[in-house]
């Protein structure tokens, strides 16, 4: 038997929500600390007709997915059969893409475990499972994966990128991920999540489960749209999955002391409906959206610029750097946050999908006047799913407690989490050894 972990982060688009759609605008992608995980079991099996993949997802009800395979044409239905007719788009997608990839000539019996970190998901009535040597603690949930709401942190982008990863390492005998690794991570990882939704996305949050924290700017669409309709061959996708694909994935962090502050809000949006009402408005009334697109796109490059000098600020003087920080707190940082607010505040008004709308512009507000504060935004699609703060490290302590009983603050809840640049990689197996 061979066991294999790998695990993989969680995103914020902190700039770029609708223009990432486009392939001509970069876009700041922070990876979290909130992961993905999978541990893969298998056995070399001596029965000659076995090809199956066990999926088990314990922190969820019924979180298990059997399948067998038939054939050697994965797309096709029936060829990847759950045995109690459960779906799982995104796990079926995974398997056919990536045996589509590999096209296996021998039998395999793989068991894949996955664990999800508690930030993903709402906590409500969870109970705590650790690991024997404590490096592992997961939250378990009494109802299945379906019914317990999300924060946006990218829970499927996670879930297809390391069961990619996971069924490749065991096919192509990988024990460590490099760079070319996880371009074929990527690409197989891209095509497996646009099957799954039946459309293309932008893609940012699998190239941020992959890459880590990214400047990004997004692929062609047109090279997966044969994939999604069934028109392309076996050889088709291998060569898809093995080419250079034209995109964007520059590896960024944070600057030195400045943290990334992650508010869940009560409410939620659902980021189609916005996604739609702002393309329709982009083709209905270009004059109006052109110089908006162009102008936040400004706004959005200004930040990426301010948080790139301000590396080399530290690389020059770690010492004036931190005097610097704290009297940054006024001046360019935050006035290219409130840029980016300004305009995404038009684009609310002009198409009119609730971007950020007047609680999270009022909430948004009272937070970047909090001691220690550069002032945040509404990530992603924003609507009144989560705001994304940057503020000082010596500050994140006082800004949870003061506002845990401001009233101002009543409907958020700060998550525990951080940046945490790196993408997907290996994890000690043991280190999950114990858990429910
Ligand atoms: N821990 C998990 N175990 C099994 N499936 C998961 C898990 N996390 C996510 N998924 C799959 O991803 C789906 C959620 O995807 P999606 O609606 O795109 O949310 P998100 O915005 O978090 O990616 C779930 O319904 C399930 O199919
Ligand atoms: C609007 C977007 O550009 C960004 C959406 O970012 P979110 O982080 O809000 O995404 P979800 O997790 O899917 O809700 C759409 C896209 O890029 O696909």
């Amino acid at each position: 038997m061979s066991s294999q972990a790998f695990s993989a982060p969680g995103k914020a688009l902190l700039a770029g929500g609708y223009l990432v759609l486009d392939p001509q605008y970069k876009s700041y992608v922070t990876a979290l600390s909130s992961r993905m995980h999978a541990v893969l079991h298998s056995t070399v099996s001596t029965n000659v007709e076995i090809r199956r993949v066990k999926v088990s997802s314990p922190q969820f009800k019924e979180g298990e997915w059997v399948y067998n395979i038939k054939g050697n044409d994965y797309y096709q239905s029936g060829a990847i059969n759950e045995i109690n007719e459960r779906r799982n788009p995104f796990l079926e997608a995974t398997i056919s893409t990536v045996l589509t990839y590999i096209q296996p000539k021998d039998n395999f019996d793989i068991d894949i475990t996955i664990y999800s970190d508690s930030a993903y998901h709402s906590q409500d009535g969870t109970t705590v499972s650790k690991s024997n040597n404590g490096q592992k603690k997961f939250l378990y949930h009494t109802k299945p994966i379906m019914e317990v709401p999300k924060t946006g942190m990218g829970s499927s982008a996670g879930l297809v990128t390391v069961v990619t990863t996971a069924l490749l390492a065991y096919f192509n005998n990988i024990k460590d991920i490099d760079e070319s690794t996880k371009n074929i991570i990527h690409n197989c990882s891209q095509i497996a999540h646009c099957y799954a939704q039946k459309k293309i996305g932008s893609g940012f949050d699998v190239a941020a489960a992959v890459f880590g924290s990214i400047i990004y700017k997004r692929f062609q669409p047109s090279l997966i749209e044969n994939i999604l309709s069934n028109k392309a061959s076996n050889e088709e996708v291998q060569q898809l999955v093995n080419s250079s694909w034209d995109f964007v994935h520059d590896q960024c962090a944070l600057p030195p002391h400045i943290r990334l502050l992650m508010g869940d809000i009560e409410g939620g949006s659902e980021t189609p409906k916005l996604v739609s009402k702002v393309l329709q408005w982009k083709k209905d009334k270009p004059d109006e959206s052109d110089p908006l697109y162009k102008a936040l796109d400004t706004a959005n490059q200004k930040l990426i610029g301010v948080l790139s000098d301000l590396h080399n600020l530290y690389k020059q003087d770690p010492v004036s750097y931190t005097s610097h920080i704290d009297s940054e707190v006024t001046t360019e940082l935050s006035q290219t946050i409130l840029d980016i607010r300004h305009n995404l505040q038009k684009l609310t008004k002009l198409s009119g999908a609730e971007i950020e709308p007047e609680t999270q512009t009022k909430l948004l507000d009272n937070c970047r006047n909090l001691q220690g504060s550069f002032g945040g935004v509404v990530p992603g699609a924003g609507g009144y799913d989560a705001i994304c703060l940057l503020v000082k490290d010596d500050s994140v302590n006082t800004i949870v407690r003061s506002t845990a009983t401001n009233p101002r603050f009543q409907n958020v809840t700060w998550l525990n989490l951080h940046e945490e640049a790196q993408g997907v990689r290996t994890e000690n197996v043991v280190d999950y050894d114990g858990l429910k």
